[in-house]
Order: C-alpha cells, then sequence, then structure tokens
C-alpha cells in the first residue's frame, strides 16, 4: 500500500513548486509517484462547476460557503475509486490540496475557526459520509500571506491561465485562512501533519527521509 501525502497551503505559498521538488526526490530514488491536484478543474464536472461559480456564473452560487463545499467535496469523492487504485499501485500518492483545503478556506470565509460548526460539519461529510482515504501525512507549506501573495501574483504575471479569483486575491480572507490551517495542522486534524517553512529553501532530502517516507 503505498502512502498518501497531502500538500496544503496558501494559494501562491509554492505547493506545486514543493510537489515537485518531492517527486523528483523520490523518482531519484527509485520510488514511483502518482499525483493528483484538486480541484480537477479538467476532468471533474462538480469543479468544472466551481470554476465556472467563481467566475460569475450560476446566481449567487458562489456565495454559498456550504454549497461550494459540497462541490469541492463531490470532485473528491468521484476521485476516490482511482486514489485507491493509485495507493494500490505506487510508492507514493501526493495530492496537492485535499480536505483540509475545504476546512480551511470555508471556515476562514465564514470568520470561524478550526473548532467551530464548519470544520466539524465538513468532517462528517468528507470523513464519514464519503470515508475518503485518510492521508499518512498533511503538509502544511507555511509562508506570510504577503509572500504568498506576491507568488501568487508574480505567477499571474509570467503563466497562463493563473489569473487569481477574488477570494485568491483577499488578503484578510487569505490571512485567516493562514490562521486555521496552522490551528488543523497543530491538531494534526484527521491524520499527522508536519508544517515546512515555505519562505527559505526546502530540503526536499530531509523532508522525504524524515516524513514522506517514514
Ligand atoms: N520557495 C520559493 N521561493 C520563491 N518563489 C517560489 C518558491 N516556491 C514557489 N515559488 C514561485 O511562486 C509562484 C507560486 O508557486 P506555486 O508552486 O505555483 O504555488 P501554489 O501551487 O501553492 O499556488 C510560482 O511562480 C513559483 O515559481
Ligand atoms: C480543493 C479545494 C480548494 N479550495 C479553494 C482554495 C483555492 O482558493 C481555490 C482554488 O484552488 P487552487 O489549488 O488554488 O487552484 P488554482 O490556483 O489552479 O485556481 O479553491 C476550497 O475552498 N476547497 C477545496 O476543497
Amino acid at each position: 500500500m503505498g502512502r498518501l501525502i497531502v500538500i496544503e497551503g496558501l494559494d501562491g505559498a509554492g505547493k506545486r513548486t514543493l510537489a515537485n521538488g518531492i517527486t523528483a526526490e523520490l523518482t531519484a530514488r527509485g520510488h514511483s509517484v502518482a499525483r493528483l491536484a484538486f480541484p480537477r478543474y479538467s476532468d471533474d464536472v462538480h469543479a468544472e462547476l466551481v470554476a465556472e461559480a467563481l467566475r460569475g456564473n450560476h446566481g449567487d452560487l458562489a456565495d454559498s460557503v456550504h454549497g461550494m463545499a459540497v462541490l469541492y467535496a463531490l470532485d473528491r469523492r468521484d476521485a476516490a475509486d482511482a486514489l485507491r487504485a493509485d495507493l494500490s499501485a505506487y510508492d507514493v500518492v501526493l495530492l496537492d490540496r485535499y480536505v483540509a483545503s475545504n476546512a480551511a478556506y470555508g471556515a476562514a470565509r465564514l470568520y470561524q475557526d478550526s473548532h467551530g460548526d464548519f470544520v466539524a460539519w465538513l468532517h462528517e461529510l468528507e470523513v464519514m459520509r464519503f470515508a475518503l482515504p485518510k492521508p499518512d501525512l498533511q503538509i502544511l507549506l507555511q509562508v506570510p500571506t504577503e509572500v504568498a501573495a506576491r507568488r501568487a501574483e508574480h505567477r499571474e504575471r509570467t503563466e497562463v491561465d493563473r489569473q487569481r479569483d477574488n477570494f485568491e486575491s483577499d488578503a484578510s480572507l487569505q490571512q485567516r485562512c493562514g490562521e486555521v490551517y496552522e490551528q488543523l495542522a497543530a491538531e494534526n486534524w484527521w491524520s499527522p501533519w508536519v508544517v515546512v517553512d515555505g519562505v527559505n529553501h526546502v530540503d526536499f532530502g530531509t523532508l522525504v527521509d524524515k516524513h514522506v517516507l517514514a
């Protein structure tokens, strides 16, 4: 059975870059790696609806925190069988965002913390009811909000199709979201977490030895 490793963090924190680094390190050591990023915008109708709602379609859908969270959750539910298959075929399955993204962003939008109704409701939906595979490790890639925003701005200017949506450019939402993430990590919400400093150079070798394969 492969290990399920999740990378979490703010928009622009450097999650994709970290996933590339961990993948290169694991591959160089002869381990097989499967990668998946949520939301699966181009592969799942629920994620497609999320993207459309964020662009202002579907009436007041984007205003509903629970409505959007259900769509993000259904995207994962539809990926669960493929995820389980990958876990039996690969040494490591590396996810860019997973259930905790829904917890952190939803709670932040509602001005709640990790002990509020929203996180409890989400746990009931995705963990208990949808029974999604449990991560062996959740990595919080931690950077100050301003650093994440600068990186996301830079990416917006230099890459196609990476425009930030309204939530991504809302600095105070991102700040609250970072705080909920820190609480979830401190409480080892759902499964073990490790916090990685994403401001300075990340030592992929140590991270892989001490946490990813541990
Ligand atoms: N450690 C880092 N130092 C400086 N820039 C970084 C670092 N990690 C990522 N970046 C840059 O920041 C931007 C956002 O990174 P990305 O990995 O796409 O973030 P995310 O997937 O978390 O949204 C990219 O332009 C990337 O090249
Ligand atoms: C996966 C997921 C993402 N989100 C949010 C976090 C981000 O602000 C947004 C989009 O995710 P993101 O990974 O940043 O996609 P992209 O940069 O390609 O648009 O969706 C949730 O609220 N719940 C979830 O379950």
